[in-house]
This record gives C-alpha cells, sequence and structure tokens, in this order.
C-alpha cells in the first residue's frame, strides 16, 4: 500500500514539475509575442506558433497570404521562436541598407562545427565578417571570373554532349553515332537511376540532378583546386537531395569510392539533413524549445537518430577534405614546391587581384603529392591529383589557396585553418544548390513557354551557330539568355528568403518600430510576386527585363531592389557574378543542341521550401537533339579538368 502511495505521490511530482515548465514556457513565449504586439500578424499555436501553416503551405504561399491580408510587415512564429517577415521591395532595401548582420541559427552538432557555422561568410558577424568578405573579393573580380570561363564551359559542354547522346538513343532521333551510342548507355544506368517523374523510356532524365553535379563540378573544383568528379555518376536515387520520395541513406558513401563522389555526397547530405523535413527530431525538438538547444544538442550527441548521423558523416567528410587539403598545402609551401611563378603572384592574385582559381583544377601546377595521406579522404585526393595527370592536388589558386594566403590589411593577421575550412565549405555549399536550382527551373520555364524557347533558340543560333562554343565575349550578345534566367529567378527565387537581426538596437521599419534582439525575415519570393510592381505576375515574360521591349518599363519603373534574387545591401551575394556568368555558359551550350520535353506529370511543378526554393521531385526531362547531325566530338576548351 506504502508503494502505490510513493508511486503516485511521484507521480503527481513529475506532473507538477512538468506542468511548471510548460507554464514557465507559455509564459516566455507570451512575453516574446508581447514585445511584437503591435504588429498584426496571424493567429498562432500555443508552442508551434504558425508551423502547422508554414510546413502545410510552404512558407513563400503562407507569406503571401498574410502579406495580403496584414500589409507588408507582418510578425509570425515558427514554432517558438517568432520572427518579423518584411515582404515589400522598398522596406527590404531599407532593411538591407541597415541591418549588416544576418541571425544565428545554431546546429545541434557542436564543437568544430558550430564554429565552422559562425565562422563561414554567411554567418561572421560585424569585423570578423569585413575581415573574411575582404578575403573573399578577389575570387570575384573581372580577372577571375574571365579565369573560371574555361571550367564553366567545360562543364556544361560535358553536360551537353551526354544529354545528347541520351537523346539520340530515342526512337526517331537520328544519327546516333558509336560515340553518342556508347554516352547513351552511359547516361542510360543515370537516368534509370533516378527516383519519381513519369514512367517509361530510359531516355528520361532528372535534369535537376544532372545540373547539380554540373554546379558543384564548377564550385567543387574551383574551392579545391581537384577535379571534384561530381560529373562522374552519381550514387544511385534515394541517397541525394530532398526530393519527396526520397529516404534517408542507409550508410554513407564509403571512404574508398571517389574523392569527388564522397564529397558530392556529403553536399548533398548537408542540405538535406539541414532541412526541417528530412532533418533530425532532435532539430525539430531544438526549434521547438531554443532555450533548451544546449541539453537537446547532448542528447542527440549521445544517441542520435539517423538523420543527425547522416548530417555528423557529411559535415565530418567535408572538414576532413579541407584539413587534408590544408595540410597538402603546408607540406608544399615546405618543400617549396610550385612552378616558375614567385608564391606571392600566384597567391594573392595579379595586380588586378585575379586569383588563378578559374583554372582549379584545370592546370598541371601546385599539385601536392601525398596531400593529407592521414586520412582515407586525403589519400582518394591525392589519387585523384595523380589519376588525372597531375591536374589535383591543392592548386595554388584555387579559392582555398586564395583563403589560406589572405592577410588582413590592418593587422597582417592571416585565417585559421577551421576559419579557412569554414570559408571553402560556404563557398561550395552557397553555390552549388542555388545555381543549379535555378538552372532547373529554367529548362521548366521554357519547357512550358514555346514562345520563349523559340526566341531563346534563335539568340543562341545567330551569336554561336550550330557548333561553335560560347566565347567570354559571347556573353553580352546573349540578353535574351540573361533575361531568362532573371525572370525563372523572378518566378522561382532559390534563394527564397534572407534575414537579418536588430542586434543591440531597436529599428524602425515602415510604420513599426522593432525592438532589439529581434529576427527580420526578408522575403525575397514576395518581393517577387509583388502584383503592384509585376503585371502578369505568375507569367513567365523574360521581356520584362529585356530595354527594348515594350514590357520592360514595368521593369525600369518598378520599385528598387524588386527584383532581388541575390539579396540586399552589403551582405548581398558576393557569388552573383558567377552564378550568372555560369547559367549564362550553361543555357548557351545545352540549347545550342537541345531542347527538353517535360515527361508527363510535371505540371504544375512541385516545389519543396528548405533552405533554399527546389524542385520537389526533380524536373523530368527527355532531352531532344536540334540537328540530325551529331556534334563533333567537343575539344576540351583551354586546359579541361575534364578526363
Ligand atoms: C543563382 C545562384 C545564387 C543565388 C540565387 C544566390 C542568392 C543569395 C542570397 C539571396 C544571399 C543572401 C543575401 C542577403 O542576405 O542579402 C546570398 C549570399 C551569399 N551567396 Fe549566393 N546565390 C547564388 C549563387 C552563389 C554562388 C555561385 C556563390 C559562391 C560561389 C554564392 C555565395 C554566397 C555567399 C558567400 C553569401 C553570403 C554573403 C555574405 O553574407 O556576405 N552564391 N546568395
Amino acid at each position: 500500500m506504502q508503494d502505490v502511495i510513493s508511486f503516485l505521490l511521484n507521480g503527481l511530482g513529475f506532473a507538477a514539475v512538468g506542468l511548471v515548465v510548460l507554464q514557465l514556457v507559455l509564459s516566455l513565449d507570451l512575453y516574446k509575442r508581447w514585445k511584437l504586439r503591435h504588429l498584426p500578424g496571424p493567429p498562432a499555436l500555443p508552442l508551434l506558433g504558425n508551423l502547422p501553416q508554414i510546413l502545410a503551405k510552404g512558407s513563400p504561399a503562407f507569406f503571401r497570404e498574410c502579406r495580403a491580408k496584414y500589409g507588408p510587415v507582418f510578425r509570425v512564429a515558427f514554432g517558438r521562436n517568432w520572427m518579423v517577415v518584411v515582404a515589400e521591395p522598398d522596406l527590404l532595401r531599407q532593411v538591407g541598407g541597415k541591418l549588416l548582420n544576418h541571425s544565428m541559427f545554431r546546429g545541434l552538432l557542436g564543437g568544430e562545427f558550430a564554429k565552422l557555422d559562425d565562422w563561414g561568410l554567411v554567418s561572421a558577424r560585424d569585423d570578423f565578417w569585413r575581415k573574411v568578405r575582404a578575403a573573399w573579393q578577389p575570387a570575384f573580380s573581372a580577372p577571375s571570373l574571365s579565369g573560371y570561363f574555361p571550367l564553366m564551359t567545360d562543364c556544361a559542354v560535358r553536360l551537353a554532349d551526354k544529354l545528347e547522346g541520351l537523346a539520340r538513343r530515342q526512337p526517331g532521333q537520328q544519327g546516333a553515332g558509336k560515340e553518342e551510342e556508347a554516352a547513351g548507355k552511359a547516361g542510360k544506368a543515370e537516368a534509370e537511376g533516378g527516383s519519381g517523374g513519369g514512367g517509361g523510356s530510359s531516355t528520361r532524365v532528372d535534369i535537376w540532378r544532372e545540373l547539380g553535379a554540373m554546379t558543384l563540378q564548377v564550385v567543387g573544383s574551383t574551392a579545391y583546386g581537384v577535379d571534384f568528379q561530381a560529373m562522374e555518376s552519381l550514387p544511385a536515387a534515394g541517397t541525394g537531395e530532398g526530393g519527396a520520395d526520397t529516404k534517408p541513406a542507409a550508410a554513407p558513401a564509403p571512404a574508398s569510392s571517389s574523392y569527388g563522389r564522397v564529397l558530392v555526397q556529403a553536399c548533398r547530405d548537408v542540405f538535406k539533413y539541414s532541412s526541417v523535413v528530412y532533418g533530425s527530431k532532435y532539430s525539430r525538438v531544438g526549434l521547438l524549445f531554443p532555450e533548451w538547444r544546449p541539453v537537446v544538442a547532448i542528447l542527440a550527441n549521445a544517441a542520435p537518430d539517423l538523420p543527425f548521423k547522416m548530417l555528423k558523416t557529411a559535415r565530418t567528410h567535408l572538414r576532413d577534405a579541407c584539413m587534408s587539403l590544408i595540410d597538402g598545402w603546408k607540406k608544399q609551401e615546405a618543400s617549396g614546391v610550385q612552378d616558375g611563378k614567385s608564391k606571392q603572384e600566384e597567391q594573392n592574385g595579379d595586380a588586378n587581384g585575379h586569383t588563378a582559381a578559374s583554372t582549379a583544377g584545370a592546370k598541371g601546377d601546385g599539385a601536392v603529392s601525398g596531400a593529407g595521406a592521414a586520412n582515407a579522404i586525403g589519400e582518394a585526393a591525392a589519387a585523384v591529383g595523380t589519376a588525372a595527370g597531375g591536374v589535383g592536388g591543392l592548386s595554388a589558386g584555387s579559392f582555398l589557396g586564395l583563403m589560406l594566403a589572405a592577410r588582413d590589411k590592418s593587422t597582417g593577421e592571416g585565417l585559421t585553418d577551421l576559419q579557412v575550412a569554414a570559408q571553402v565549405q560556404t563557398f561550395i555549399l552557397a553555390g552549388y544548390e542555388t545555381t543549379a536550382n535555378a538552372l532547373a527551373f529554367a529548362v521548366y520555364c521554357l519547357a512550358t513557354n514555346p514562345e520563349a524557347e523559340a526566341k531563346l533558340l534563335a539568340e543562341i543560333d545567330a551569336v554561336l551557330g550550330p557548333d561553335r562554343l560560347p566565347t567570354e565575349a559571347d556573353l553580352p550578345r546573349l540578353p535574351y539568355t540573361e533575361a531568362v534566367f532573371n525572370e525563372t529567378m523572378r518566378l522561382y527565387p532559390p534563394a527564397h528568403a534572407t534575414n537579418r537581426h536588430t542586434d543591440k538596437a531597436p529599428m524602425q521599419v515602415g510604420p513599426y518600430t522593432l525592438p532589439k534582439d529581434t529576427t527580420l525575415f526578408m522575403s525575397i519570393f514576395s518581393a517577387h510576386h509583388n502584383t503592384d510592381v509585376w503585371p502578369r505576375v505568375n507569367d513567365f515574360v523574360p521581356e520584362r527585363f529585356l530595354p527594348e521591349s515594350p514590357l520592360y518599363p514595368e521593369v525600369a519603373a518598378r520599385v528598387p531592389h524588386a527584383h532581388a534574387p541575390f539579396g540586399f545591401g552589403s551582405r548581398m551575394c558576393i557569388g552573383w557574378k558567377f552564378a550568372v556568368q555560369e547559367a549564362k555558359v550553361a543555357l548557351a551550350a545545352l540549347y545550342q543542341r537541345l531542347t527538353f520535353e517535360l515527361e508527363p506529370g510535371q505540371v504544375p511543378l512541385q516545389t519543396a521550401v528548405g533552405i533554399t526554393l527546389s524542385p520537389r521531385n526533380g524536373v523530368w526531362v527527355r532531352p531532344v537533339a536540334r540537328r540530325l547531325t551529331p556534334r563533333q566530338p567537343t575539344t576540351p576548351p583551354v586546359g579541361s579538368a575534364a578526363k
């Protein structure tokens, strides 16, 4: 009897403690809500806030509704995190001009990984951000961008070669020589390996995945100075990026597989397992109870679930790859293995701030022998270097090389190894998915707008003809191609939102004074779908971006920053010119030789909202060769990293 009584008392004790904690949490929420009481906003549930609506509709659609109801500035609760959404171009510009820092969203991995997160350019704050942004800048100077051109063209042409090979395997497509057939066979395995999309012929292909491999090849090779091998056959579908039907993979790619493939998978996994939908349940708990994050982090690390393990493995691979290449760099410096050029000239760039990162992986110089033999990735890196015939190892002109050589102008201080690794990781993660998503959306928009597609083909034919490779001089002669890219990003901005933090001072935004320590969610998607600025808001009209078009005045008269796919103010995307150049080269090289028919069931395209806006299940197409005669085998452009 006594046992029963003490059991009941214990139970009551726990329940009482639970109630007190819940009461405290709810009071804290009331306080957070009270601080934003003067702002309009949708009703929010206790604890969950507006998460149910956000998850059900996706934040872009939900915020669009809210904007119509509550005006351009309103409050919402992501779980128990209260934020202020800004959804009007002029206000976005003002906020971007005044506030410097992004909000800090801490992951649960802790330790070195937390430092990697904090130090990367996207998360860096105040003076450290200034120092790091200055270090990055030469990588995007005009000479550097010129230097990237051969690598970008090479990757785009390799993709076009492969897709043309696939297209020529289809019934009714003639001219498939032995080469195309071989390419077709190689491609078939990959095309069939995809998930989702309509059924049928082996030549259907998820163009999003293919473009993702291409953009990863570009940023990966530029960052590390090794042939990233992202365009080699990808791991089986289901282990890749977050399509609705993809499940967490049972195990990470083994370290014995190719260096590039491990890193490619790692990049994909970082995106997938950082998202609310596919990420660890611990992240969701952390989102609901931000004050208990340290405790949740301890639990997650002590008893990780599969998504948490996958994320940790992926992040470990990225970190180890960087650290082993940094080791290799140091050994190289110590043994003085450099080509004839002065080290200073190569590392810091020439007088114009040119870094040779452009030809990363494309030059045979600066190869590191035995780079980072300490771990499997390091060994694989060295192997890639050798396999590629001296292409690989760490190129002195890679982005990684640039970061290692960077010195603060006033103090002469460099970055620590971990700070360098944080920048390289940021370069790849920020530059890969965004560009791939934008290009995949462009293919979708063109396939559903035959008139625009015809205009694009006419421009490319007039400038390049059937088989001339694009050169840098061609870029300004492809305005319609650029307009297609701009209009695609208006409709489907890959970075659908960014954020800022008011830090220690209150701030006036429109009619509202926002308290200090407030997170502002800056909705790029809302600005791009503002009907006051964009007539025929849901239509794909590239002409809006062409000065000679009658539709141009809309754009010319638009509120500044109504079109802001790359963000605002001093924090604006540092890689935007890189992305535009890469996209124009890719569109020109692909559409010179191919068009794409959508597989059944693709319209309207399902999108997923995570860190980026992406196609939910890929973009499934059939490539169609534009000409009967196959293209002559490509001579890779200058110093291609391609094998
Ligand atoms: C279509 C492709 C891309 C889109 C749509 C895009 C979009 C954005 C946006 C919206 C931001 C936030 C700006 C803000 O907060 O105001 C951003 C930041 C950034 N992006 Fe991009 N980006 C793209 C490609 C790239 C590429 C290719 C790179 C690098 C190779 C890159 C590197 C970065 C970095 C490092 C930042 C942080 C800048 C800072 O905080 O100072 N992005 N990007």
